[in-house]
C-alpha cells in the first residue's frame, strides 16, 4: 500500500508557493519522513521545462491563445504526473508540487475567462482521476503579490497582466478551496514566520489526521 503522499503549494504569484515548499518539506523530515521530492508546474521534465519556457517567454515568438496554455499546461501535466510523480509515490516517495490542477482553474479559468466545464472536461480525459492528497492554497491580496513579483525579477508574461486580473484569479481560488476538504488555506498575507508557524501547525494536524491518530481533528483544519 502506498504511504506516500502527494502535496501541492497553490497561490498567486509571488504568494511565497516556492519558499513554503521547503517549508513543508522541512516540516515533513522533523517528522520522521525522509523520502521527498520538490516539482514545480508547468516544468520538472525536460519536455515540460522546454514548454514553460515558451509559456513564459511566448511574446518573442508570436501571439499565444488562451486554448494554447491550456492545453500546453496540460502537456506538461501529463509528462509530469506519468514520468515523474506517480513513479515516486509508487516508490513510496513524497513529492510536494509548486502548483498544480487548481492553477488552472484559477488562471484560464477565473482569469483568462475560459468555461470551467471545458477544463473539467479537458482534466478528466487528460489525468482522470488523479488528485492530490493535499492542497495549501496561500491567499493574498494581488498588491501584495504584485510588490513582491517586481522586487523578485521581471515579470514573466502572466505576471505582466494588470491587478484586475489578478483580482479575478484570488476571487477563483477562493471559491476553489471551499469545493473539497482537503485542501488548507494559509493567510500569506503576513510576515514569512507566522506563515511557516501556520504552515506547520496545520500540516501537523493534517499528518496525525492522515495516520488516523485523531481522526475528529481534521474540522479544525
Ligand atoms: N510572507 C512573506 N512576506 C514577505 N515576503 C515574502 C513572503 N513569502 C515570500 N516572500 C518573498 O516574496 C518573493 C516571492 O516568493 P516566492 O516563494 O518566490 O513566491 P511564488 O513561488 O509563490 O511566486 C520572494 O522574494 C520571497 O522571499
Ligand atoms: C500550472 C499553471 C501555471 N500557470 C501560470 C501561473 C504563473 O504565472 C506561471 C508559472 O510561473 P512561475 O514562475 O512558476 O509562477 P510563480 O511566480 O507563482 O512562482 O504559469 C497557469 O496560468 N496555469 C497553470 O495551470
Amino acid at each position: 500500500m502506498r504511504t506516500s503522499k502527494f502535496i501541492v503549494l497553490e497561490g498567486l504569484d509571488g504568494s511565497g508557493k516556492t519558499y513554503a515548499c521547503m517549508t513543508v518539506k522541512k516540516i515533513l523530515k522533523k517528522n520522521g519522513i525522509k523520502k521527498i521530492i520538490i516539482v514545480r508546474e508547468p516544468g520538472s521534465t525536460p519536455i515540460a521545462e522546454k514548454i514553460r519556457n515558451i509559456i513564459k517567454n511566448f511574446h518573442n515568438y508570436e501571439n499565444i491563445d488562451k486554448k494554447t496554455i491550456l492545453l500546453l499546461m496540460y502537456a506538461c501535466r501529463i509528462q509530469l504526473i506519468k514520468n515523474i510523480i506517480k513513479p515516486n509515490l509508487k516508490k513510496n516517495i513524497w513529492v510536494i508540487s509548486d502548483r498544480h490542477d487548481m492553477s488552472t482553474f484559477a488562471y484560464q479559468g477565473g482569469g483568462f475567462g475560459i468555461e470551467e466545464n471545458t477544463i473539467k472536461t479537458l482534466r478528466n480525459m487528460m489525468i482522470g482521476d488523479f488528485y492530490p492528497d493535499l492542497t495549501i492554497y496561500l491567499d493574498v491580496i494581488p498588491k501584495i503579490s504584485l510588490q513582491r513579483i517586481f522586487i523578485r525579477s521581471q515579470p514573466d508574461n502572466i505576471e505582466i497582466n494588470n491587478i484586475d486580473f489578478f483580482h479575478k484569479i484570488r476571487n477563483s481560488y477562493l471559491q476553489l478551496v471551499k469545493k473539497n476538504s482537503k485542501n488548507i488555506t494559509i493567510n500569506a498575507n503576513l510576515n514569512i514566520n507566522i506563515v511557516q508557524q501556520d504552515i506547520k501547525k496545520k500540516i501537523e494536524i493534517w499528518l496525525k489526521y492522515e495516520n488516523n491518530m485523531e481522526p475528529m481533528v481534521k474540522k479544525v483544519l
